[in-house]
């Protein structure tokens, strides 16, 4: 199948000098879900920006369903969802006027049926004929989803979904993207919550300064960057590692009570099996044991520090 997306050696130099993207090469299979993460001005929002058509790309190409944004504009865009950052919507419009409108500007027949089905499913019913300026904040960012939606398109291009919006929102939020996915469409998100990656994202994309420095599949990702942990409770605390341990990656925790063994879970021979040998040699005992793996955040705070 062709990829939905396709975007071959993008450079984007804005006016003024600035390189925001450098040589991106990035392909988007259809009804996955990518999340994009990395530091402020990265180049994220640059990114999906030109993908949607709205900033012109200096050099490179971008296919959508295998047309070019540019000669096959009315396609692409027709297919492309965006809910973008900021709110501009008119301040007196009501809910259901500025969803209606946006479907609209699409050339689409008007289905009043698929837009109250929307607003159900982002909680929007009840203010369908309040003011915009009347709804609070994670209302109106509601609102942009349901703008974005209005046209039924395949792609959908999420700038920071949930920032600065409540936990119940952000769960509502992540449902609704598992549901769209379901149903066949194509999600990009980006996002500083890494744990919003965790919860929902197919595949992790990384930038930083203008570069795709990672794309990956979130689960590889996480068993090849992440090191687990062994925590044993000690029957006994300790005051100090006995000088035979001193070859395993070990330290103590709680005042000695924990003994906290990391390993690179990926590697045949994990040092567990002789670790415990050693233990039971020096006398050492434990009342209980778990493991642990490393989060997808310490992975990103150490990817990003890497390349710095
Ligand atoms: N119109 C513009 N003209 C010049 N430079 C710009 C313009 N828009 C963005 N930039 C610069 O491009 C870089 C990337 O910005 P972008 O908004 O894509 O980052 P981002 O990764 O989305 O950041 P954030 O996480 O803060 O939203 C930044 O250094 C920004 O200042």
């Amino acid at each position: 199948m062709q990829p939905i997306i396709q975007v071959t050696k993008l450079n984007k130099i804005y006016k003024g000098g600035f390189q925001a993207l450098d040589n991106i090469s990035l392909t988007i299979e259809q009804a996955e879900i990518l999340a994009l993460l990395g530091p402020n001005g990265a180049g994220k929002t640059t990114l999906i920006s030109t993908i949607c058509g709205i900033i012109d790309p200096s050099s490179g190409t971008i296919t959508v369903d295998g047309k070019d944004i540019i000669s096959g504009y009315r396609h692409t865009r027709e297919m492309i969802g965006l809910v973008p950052q900021e709110l501009t919507t008119d301040a007196f419009e009501t809910v259901w006027d500025t969803v209606s409108f946006s479907r609209g500007l699409f050339g689409k027949k008007p289905d009043p049926g698929y837009i109250e089905k929307i607003l159900k499913d982002l909680s929007l019913w009840e203010k369908k004929d309040n003011k915009m300026m009347e709804l609070s904040g994670g209302m109106k960012r509601r609102v942009l989803i349901a703008k974005a939606l209005s046209h039924e398109p395949r792609i959908l291009f999420l700038d920071e979904p949930t920032a600065g919006v409540d936990v119940e929102l952000r769960q509502d939020m992540w449902q609704l993207v598992e549901q769209l996915r379901k149903n066949g469409v194509t999600i990009i998100l980006t996002t500083h919550y890494i744990e919003e990656a965790e919860a929902i994202a197919d595949r992790i994309g990384v930038i930083k300064n203008g570069q795709l420095i990672l794309v990956e599949e979130k689960s590889t990702l996480m068993a090849k960057l992440g090191k687990k942990q062994l925590l044993l409770e000690l029957k006994q605390a300790l005051t100090e590692l006995p000088p035979e341990l001193e070859t395993f990656e070990l330290c103590l925790k709680e005042n000695g009570r924990h003994l906290v063994y990391t390993y690179d879970a990926t590697r045949e021979h994990t040092g567990i099996a002789s670790l415990m040998q050693h233990l039971s040699q020096a006398g050492i005992q434990f009342k209980d044991l778990k493991t642990d793996q490393s989060s997808l955040e310490d992975i990103f705070v150490s990817l990003v520090k890497e390349s710095i």
